[in-house]
């Protein structure tokens, strides 16, 4: 079974966790995209979407799924998403498409959180896929400067604008042992939006699919 076949069924197997007449909220990323399509099937039985990216968004809208601001909601039971890395712990790294921050957001006012993924992304420790940074235009190169005393190899993603308008520093060759320390520490850096650690708020439930099926995991 490829990874498109192995993302498919852990976007599918997300269904199952959406209560009817409640609006879901809708990660960002490959995966996501099939869970897009999935929850198309089952359009009339939700009251719509919140999205985490503009490509979310015209996605959900060319299936006719209603798109509603998050300003207009404070109820979301059900948020699915990808990952970039995820521990046993469910604690990720995400951001690889530059979504990070919508996607922290939207998270932080959802009840659940259901990550979907193929079991390539599962890891020990997290770090070797380059953990992302929302930072301010302007405040790039001090906050490279401050990343480096931190660890971490800062690459900054050029040609790259997040949906909010801001750039993305790719933090390469770090081994994290405290996930909550580093969201911290990155979040206390003046000029970062955000950063992809989901340490503090990670997954409640990930859905992780492999050539035996998909399984189901708890956070602790
Ligand atoms: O910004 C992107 C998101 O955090 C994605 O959830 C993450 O990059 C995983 O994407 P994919 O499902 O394409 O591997």
């Amino acid at each position: 079974m490829d990874a498109k076949q192995l993302k498919q069924q852990a976007a599918q197997a997300a269904l199952e966790f959406i209560e009817p007449n409640t609006i879901v909220g809708v990660g960002t990323g490959s995966t996501v995209n099939y869970f897009i399509d999935a929850l198309a099937t089952m359009k009339d039985d939700i009251a719509g979407a919140v999205s985490s990216s503009e490509a979310s968004t015209q996605r959900l809208q060319e299936h006719g799924i209603e798109v509603i601001e998050l300003n207009h909601t404070a109820d979301i039971p059900v948020y699915v998403d990808g990952a970039d890395e995820i521990t046993a712990h469910l604690q990720m790294i995400k951001g690889g498409g530059g979504a990070l921050t919508r996607e922290k957001v939207i998270a932080a006012v959802a009840k659940r959180f259901v990550c979907i993924a193929d079991e390539s992304k599962l890891v020990d420790v997290l770090g070797r896929f380059p953990l992302p940074v929302e930072v301010l235009p302007m405040a790039r190169s001090y906050v490279a400067r401050e990343i480096v005393k931190l660890g971490g190899d800062p690459v900054w993603r050029e040609g790259f604008v997040t949906d909010n308008g801001n750039l993305i520093l790719d933090i390469h060759n770090l081994t994290i042992l405290e996930p909550m320390k580093l969201e911290q520490q990155l979040n206390n850096i003046v000029g970062v939006v955000t950063n992809g650690l989901f340490a503090q708020r990670g997954a409640d439930i990930a859905l992780i699919a492999s050539a035996s099926g998909v399984d189901q995991r708890h956070a602790d």
